[in-house]
């Protein structure tokens, strides 16, 4: 397993090792023990989450559940392409207002930890991507919450993504008032 530091200390890039032969490869896609043993403790998931968007350019985000239900998430791609972003969303933290972005693909085998506390969302590279992650806290619609994706500056490397109507509709970063702090980092 392999762990890679990102701009923003909580965030990390996990990459599990791939035991490849003539079949393919196993790999261990989650594994509490060897994490812990590399140096990376994370809270326990309680729900996992699996989506397919058909069309290169679909950009789901920027997403965020309020406490008391905030979610941590362990990203990866289950199939094809994305580019996905974590934004520090903790008011009173040095990187508030910073984000992350880094490409997973089915070939990298990269996950991304996106911490509570913080907006997620990404753009898919490549026709019929998967993306499968685990979560900190129960989905909550009351909770639900977005953040409109061209409000930070972020290079998604799309000009015009596939959204849907409740990230169209979302509210600027700069409008938007957060209600995480730096107690919320899960
Ligand atoms: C997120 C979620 C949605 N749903 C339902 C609500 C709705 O009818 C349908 C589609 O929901 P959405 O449009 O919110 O799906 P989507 O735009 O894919 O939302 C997801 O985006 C990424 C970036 C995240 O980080 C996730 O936490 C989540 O917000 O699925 C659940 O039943 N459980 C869940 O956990």
């Amino acid at each position: 397993m392999q762990i890679e530091a990102t701009a923003i200390p909580d965030v990390v890039v996990i990459t599990p090792k791939r035991h490849g032969d003539a079949r393919g490869f196993f790999s261990e896609s989650w594994n509490r023990k060897a994490l812990s043993e590399a140096g990376v403790e994370l809270p326990e998931f309680v729900q996992d989450n699996h989506s397919l968007s058909t069309a290169v350019g679909t950009l789901r985000g920027l997403h965020y559940q309020a406490p008391p239900h905030a979610q941590g998430k362990l990203v990866r791609c289950g199939r094809g392409a994305l580019y996905d972003v974590a934004v520090d969303a903790r008011r009173g933290s040095p990187t508030y207002g910073q984000w992350v972005g880094e490409e997973l693909s089915f070939e990298n085998g990269r996950q991304l930890w996106v911490p509570a506390g913080f907006l997620h969302g990404f753009v898919t590279r490549e026709p019929d991507t998967e993306i499968i992650y685990k979560c900190t806290d129960h989905y909550n619609q009351a909770a639900d919450g977005a953040v409109r994706w061209d409000s930070l500056g972020i290079d998604w490397g799309v000009e015009s993504p596939q959204l849907s109507d409740k990230d169209r509709k979302a509210p600027a970063f700069a409008e938007w008032t957060s209600p995480f702090d730096t107690g919320d980092a899960a």
